[in-house]
């Protein structure tokens, strides 16, 4: 479990986030919305330890998050974030391998348990043919289906994603989030994609300007009231197979 209290973060005098608090629930999808600037990323990289906090506390199952040492916190929180292609000779393999490297003492090498743990994390997101490939030479959706494995490999309880369907067609961007509603972890995910966050978050919290405008679940957050006033757009909300679904019109 993951709860967030009162969490402020500054970049010298922005306040990027004030006063958010949320928590995310073991085996439940909470997801992250609102636009561009808000402060998603930011709530996400405090929860990782990437960013200090201005106020509030972080608790990682019931934990003060900054008391954790580095590799205890590694070993709990797994990521996706955007990344660049890195330019290092790296194969897809060993792109995912990575991810067990937390589990391993100073120099020992990778067991069977970890190659196993790897190879089933390709098979989970469907790119055990590019295993031999250069991640530099895969495309960005590719690519970010590798950074989607390596951290289930990393087999940690709790998941951190920043907006990871960003770069993959439609189709892997619903094969990718059935996986991750299905896996049984603590997952918080950044999603623009409003009709993604209703049907695959069981929790929405929804950020403007650094605070929390609406949390709860997709059909009581995801609604015009909430929405238009926050993304300036008209908003129709309608409903598919009992999930909300959203239909925009600029203004
Ligand atoms: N390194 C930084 N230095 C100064 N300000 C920053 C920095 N990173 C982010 N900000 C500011 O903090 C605010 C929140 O940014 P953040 O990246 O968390 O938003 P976001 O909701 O994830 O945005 P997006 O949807 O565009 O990715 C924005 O106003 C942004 O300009």
């Amino acid at each position: 479990m993951i709860t967030v209290g009162d969490l402020s973060v500054n970049y010298g005098r922005v306040a990027a986030v004030a006063g958010v608090s949320l928590t995310a629930l073991d085996g439940g999808t909470l997801g992250l919305v609102g636009p561009n600037g808000s402060g998603k990323s930011t709530v996400l990289r405090a929860i990782l330890g990437a960013l200090a906090a201005s106020a509030g506390r972080i608790m990682i199952d019931g934990e003060e998050a900054r008391e954790l040492s580095a590799r205890d916190r590694s070993r709990r929180l797994a990521i996706v974030s955007q990344e660049e292609p890195s330019g290092l000779p790296l194969t897809a393999w060993d792109s995912v391998l990575l991810g067990r490297s937390v589990h391993l003492s100073g120099w020992q090498s990778y067991r069977a348990e970890d190659e196993r743990a790897a190879e089933q994390a390709m098979r989970e997101t469907g790119i055990l043919h590019l295993r031999d490939r250069s991640t530099d030479e895969l495309s960005g959706g590719e690519r970010q289906r590798v950074l989607i494995a390596r951290a289930l490999a990393q087999a940690a309880t709790h998941l951190l994603l920043d907006e990871p369907t960003n770069h993959l067609d439609v189709r892997y961007q619903h094969e990718l989030l059935t996986v991750v509603a299905g896996l049984p972890l603590c997952t918080i995910v950044v999603l623009h994609d409003l009709n993604l966050a209703a049907r695959y978050c069981d929790q929405v919290v929804l950020l403007d300007r650094g605070r929390i405008v609406a949390a709860g679940v997709p059909g009581a957050v995801l609604v015009p009231e909430n929405l238009e006033p926050v993304y300036g757009i008209d908003v129709t909300c309608t409903e598919l197979n009992g999930v909300p679904q959203l239909l925009f019109t600029p203004r």
